[in-house]
């Protein structure tokens, strides 16, 4: 019963949800406790009246990160699939989860913007594309790819069972679980 938080970072419609809620089915079954922070909730109640701006995006990946280092210093798996587009403030939540003691993995969900564009689950590519949307992630606004994450899924080239296993045997073997 270790806990840690496991943050999944990518574009809008890359599969970060889906992996998540695949590996938590997964560890549930295995009886780990576990918590899917996801960013349309965290944005209804945590972040309730922040937008997309740069400062806006900071504060919620804050508020974010220091939600997921107490639950995951209680000993729970976190799962975060929140885009988290600047490099910086992905790298202040990895510090919190280290001045803590706390276990921190960084997953990119490197899916490119051609296919997280067709995949479209919200339609916000279509929006944008359509002039009805502005600053998209990925698009017309900044994405700051991980240099070194702990894992990188190339979430189009694989199914979502491999990639959920992908990071299943990182946290094991990182002793994680
Ligand atoms: N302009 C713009 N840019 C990016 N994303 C947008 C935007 N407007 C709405 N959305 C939808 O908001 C969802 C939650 O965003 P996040 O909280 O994960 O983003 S952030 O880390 O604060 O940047 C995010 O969810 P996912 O699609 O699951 O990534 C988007 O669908
Ligand atoms: N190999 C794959 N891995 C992950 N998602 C996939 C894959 N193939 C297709 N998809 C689909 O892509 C979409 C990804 O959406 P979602 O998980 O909500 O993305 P995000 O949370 O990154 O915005 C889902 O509809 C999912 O079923």
């Amino acid at each position: 019963m270790s806990g840690a938080t496991i943050w999944l970072t990518g574009l809008p419609s890359a599969g970060k949800t889906t992996i998540a809620r695949a590996l938590a089915g997964r560890l549930r079954g295995e009886g780990h406790r576990v918590e899917v922070l996801d960013g349309d909730e965290i944005r209804e109640f945590l972040s309730a009246g922040l937008g997309f701006s740069r400062a806006d995006r900071d504060t919620n990946v804050r508020r974010i990160g220091f939600v997921a280092r107490l639950l995951a210093s209680h000993g729970v798996t976190v799962l975060v699939p929140v885009i988290a587009p600047y490099a910086d403030t992905r790298e202040e939540v990895r510090k919190h989860h280290q001045e803590h003691g706390t276990g921190y993995v960084e997953v990119h969900v490197a899916t490119p913007v051609e296919v997280c564009s067709v995949r479209d689950v919200k339609g916000l590519y279509a929006r944008q594309a359509a002039g009805q949307l502005s600053g998209l992630t990925g698009v017309d606004d900044p994405y700051e790819a991980p240099a070194e994450p702990d894992l990188r899924i190339e979430a189009h080239r694989q199914s979502v069972e491999e990639s959920a296993g992908a990071l299943h045997a990182l946290l094991t073997g990182r002793g994680l679980l």
